[in-house]
């Protein structure tokens, strides 16, 4: 297997990018994606993600986690992905349309090299994100118990699953050792990622992921606006406020319009060549 590829970091939430604009056959990069991403075999990434084209967009991206599994969506991995488009020269725009698996997804390069990002709207319906036992009411400070402990969560999906748990002191979460249970909980029918959020003021939050498909990461995009969103719905923050996150921070907004709006930045670490 040989394929080019560019390594990418979004506040340390890093990704292998594959250029299969011209349709190239990417079918064994997918089957080897864990294999690429493993930190001592491979590259070392939390995921894999690919340029395609699309029928209905300027771009489709397809975002394969560290374990192999497929995601519907990817914040830090769209804002890379959006670089890396435009740095192959694939458009001359800086704001272009991203099909995936959460719908639309509308990227946009700003002056000072940060991406801003039009995330779409935040699911709240039980059933949609999905969690069972809510049927398509909200899963806002509900009761879930894991591994004898019983939390306060609160769900959210971005296209993708996240439930949010609000703690005292964030250096205190095991999240090694309690973020894979949350992520298989059988409520969880598609599992979950799991973000544990210390509230710091109301336009502030330190907060740390367990992402399913890929442990513990450093950052997670969509994981930071479905924290936002949770935020808003317990009325802990106001409707934009900065995430601080291992890796750095993001600033999230959800606007009046109801949609969430995602700004932070994206750097080309290297290119190489997979030759195997
Ligand atoms: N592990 C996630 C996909 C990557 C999301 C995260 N890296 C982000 O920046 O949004 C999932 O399976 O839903």
């Amino acid at each position: 297997m040989e394929f080019n590829f560019s390594k990418w970091q979004a506040c340390g939430n890093d990704f292998v990018l594959v250029n299969a604009f011209n349709n190239e056959d990417i079918s064994e990069i997918i089957a080897n994606a864990e294999k690429i991403c493993d930190r001592h075999f491979g590259v070392g990434a939390d995921g894999v993600i690919f340029i395609l084209p699309s029928k209905i967009a300027d771009f489709r991206m397809q975002i394969i986690n560290s374990d192999g599994s497929e995601a519907e969506m990817c914040g830090n991995g769209i804002r890379c992905f959006a670089k890396c488009v435009k740095e192959a020269n694939l458009t001359d725009k800086n704001k272009f349309t991203v099909e995936t698996g959460a719908g639309i997804i509308v990227p946009e390069i700003m002056e000072d090299g940060t991406v801003h990002v039009d995330m779409g709207e935040p699911i709240l319906e039980g059933d949609k994100i999905p969690v069972s036992g809510f049927g398509n009411n909200q899963v806002v400070n509900e009761d879930i118990t894991v591994d004898g402990q019983t939390y306060k969560m609160t769900c959210v999906s971005m296209g993708n699953p996240h439930c949010i748990v609000f703690v005292d002191d964030i250096n205190s979460v095991e999240l090694e050792k309690i973020g894979p249970k949350f992520e298989t909980n059988p409520v969880f029918p598609k599992k979950t990622n799991t973000e544990f959020v210390e509230v710091k003021n109301d336009k502030y939050v330190r907060m740390r992921v367990w992402e399913r498909g890929a442990g513990i990461t450093w950052a997670c995009g969509t994981g930071s606006c479905a924290t936002l969103v949770a935020c808003v719905l317990n009325k802990r923050t106001q409707r934009t406020a900065q995430i601080e996150l291992d890796g750095g921070i993001l600033t999230i907004q959800w606007a009046d319009n109801n949609r969430i709006y995602m700004t932070g930045p994206a750097t080309k670490v290297f290119t190489a060549t997979w030759a195997e």
